[in-house]
């Protein structure tokens, strides 16, 4: 898979080289490929907003860098998907980024101020599927957080990317559930105890209640993955 992420502050994604992604990169599983937006400016200031038309607070991105990008990046390929993190999107969910991880190229758009000129989302349709897509229901400052965290939830759901597969099917919300609780050594830590059931070599018993531990988990923390 190709990932090109577009962005006036590029250097947020260096995180990105590290980890597994940062070694899924150095093999070749994934290529991605950071860009800054104030490339494709023409202007002494690499100009890339202004004020909004109707007038209102902040400024609001210009569309023209935005179409040199998206021309360069979608030059060589059918139809990429063009992501564009925004608080109007679609809510950005695990079925998401398993429905995403099975793309070719994914261009991120990151944008800043008070969002990009419509008609950039007009003119990406033409190019590639587009889709917008929000974090959750907050307000953050730019896209660029949220296309790390697409990334690194699209990233690990590609194939070799994540070294045990197995890992990535008994996880929150891979089965609609939230995961189980873990433990580790030591068995007794600050007189607060590992289950014993853990601890039994019984691992009927033990798939047994870690299923009741997530449905638990789930009625008590997000009713709302139960519902319909
Ligand atoms: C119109 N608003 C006004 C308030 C400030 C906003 C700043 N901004 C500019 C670009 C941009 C992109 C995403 C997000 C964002 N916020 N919350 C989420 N879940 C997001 C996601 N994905 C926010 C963004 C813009």
């Amino acid at each position: 898979m190709r990932i090109d992420v577009v962005s006036i502050f590029p250097s947020y994604f260096d995180g990105l080289t590290l980890s597994l992604l940062g070694r899924a990169r150095d093999s070749g599983i994934l290529d991605l490929h950071v860009h800054d937006l104030r490339d494709w400016t023409h202007d002494r200031h690499r100009t890339v907003d202004d004020t909004p038309y109707g007038g209102g607070a902040g400024m609001v991105m210009k569309p023209e860098p935005w179409g040199l990008a998206l021309d360069e990046l979608t030059s060589n390929d059918t139809r990429p998907t063009i992501i564009f993190p925004s608080p109007a999107g679609e809510v950005f969910t695990q079925a998401t980024a398993r429905e995403l991880a099975n793309r070719e190229h994914l261009i991120f758009g990151c944008g800043r101020y008070e969002g990009i000129d419509e008609r950039v989302f007009e003119y990406a349709a033409a190019l590639g599927e587009v889709r917008l897509i929000s974090l959750g229901d907050y307000v953050l400052n730019g896209g660029e957080v949220a296309v790390m965290a697409m990334t690194e939830a699209i990233g690990r759901l590609i194939p070799g990317v994540v070294g045990n597969p197995e890992s990535l099917v008994e996880e929150s919300h891979e089965d609609g559930l939230l995961e189980y609780p873990s433990y580790t050594k030591p068995a007794v830590w600050r007189d607060h105890e590992v289950p014993p059931i853990l601890l039994s070599g019984n691992h009927g018993a033990i798939a047994t209640w870690r299923r009741e531990q997530q449905l638990e988990r789930t009625r008590a923390r997000r009713p709302d993955l139960l519902e319909g």
